[in-house]
């Protein structure tokens, strides 16, 4: 867990900049590409589907989710949770329906969550938002029977941070499946002193508290499966996250796959969900029992 110790904060910046380790795009253009492909992918979805937008799961402005609805849906339908990316300061749930088409043509609803991103959240929150989206969710739509989390880079770590949860403080315990953790962050400790850390400002304890890695629990008989995935083009350090993190796991009993994925990079690893085709949709499908 240590090795990112010794290097300068250049250097950890450099690693953490996962617009600089594309070989599709360079890196003043792979972000504005990223969002333009994420918006117009929703767009189409939300053109497509059955859907329920701006759902309040809070009274915050920002505690919205969006629902995309099976094609054909049965009695009762699985749903993936959709957790956004965008280093936990940009994107929000209107760039995040891209994933659906897919699915719900497979009878599994999509469900794209809103978070307070900073500077006007805080970490401890967003968290706290992700896990209540899943408690109202449960209470809420008692159609949907089985909830598979996917999360894309700070996503990824918001998701995992959700494996950690003592549901002992909510009022029901959802029943998470199955979790697909792509090209994620789970020890946050290197990011504090990077350009990252402006807008969020953690201090160490925060940092430390909301790191999947310290938190790893003894997985419990019936816990969910999880899949962590990693781009062939993702830095060394978001590399060795994704392998050490897994690893944890897998120690402490969960059942877990890493997927090592060729030839894509930070942002098509995710964006390529809206394809059919693709192996990490195929692998979703997979887990979900719809392939
Ligand atoms: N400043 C970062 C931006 C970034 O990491 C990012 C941008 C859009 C969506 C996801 C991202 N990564 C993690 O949440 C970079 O250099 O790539």
């Amino acid at each position: 867990m240590g090795g990112w110790r010794g290097m300068s904060v250049e250097v950890l910046e450099d690693q953490y900049s996962p617009s600089r380790w594309s070989r599709r795009l360079d890196r003043d253009t792979i972000i504005d590409a990223h969002l333009e492909v994420t918006a117009a992918g929703t767009e189409r979805a939300r053109a497509s589907a059955q859907t329920l937008l701006h759902v309040p799961y809070g009274g915050g402005d920002r505690e919205k989710l969006d629902i995309y609805f099976p094609t054909s849906p049965s009695e009762t339908f699985p749903a993936l949770v959709y957790i956004h990316g965008g280093y936990w300061q940009c994107l929000s749930k209107d760039d995040s329906g891209f994933a659906a088409p897919p699915l719900v043509s497979r009878g599994v609803a999509v469900v794209a969550v809103g978070y307070d991103t900073a500077p006007a959240g805080h970490m401890d929150a967003m968290v706290q938002q992700v896990r209540r989206s899943l408690v109202f969710l449960t209470e809420q739509h008692p159609r949907i029977r089985g909830i598979y989390l996917c999360g894309h880079s700070a996503g990824a770590h918001l998701a995992a941070m959700v494996l950690s949860t003592d549901w002992t403080e909510f009022r029901v315990v959802p029943d998470i499946k199955g979790a697909v953790l792509v090209s994620g962050l789970y020890d946050l400790e290197p990011l504090l002193d990077t350009y990252v850390n402006d807008a969020l400002k953690m201090s160490r304890e925060v940092a430390q508290r909301n790191s999947p890695m310290r938190r790893v629990t003894p997985a419990v008989p019936a816990a969910c499966e999880v899949l962590v995935a990693v781009a062939q083009h993702d830095s060394p350090e978001f590399r060795r996250q994704s392998q050490e993190y897994s690893q944890a796991l897998r120690a402490a009993g969960w059942s877990v796959s890493l997927l090592d994925l060729a030839g894509v990079d930070h942002f098509d690893i995710i964006e390529r969900l809206s394809e059919d085709s693709y192996i990490l949709t195929q692998v979703i499908l997979n887990m979900i029992g719809r392939a």
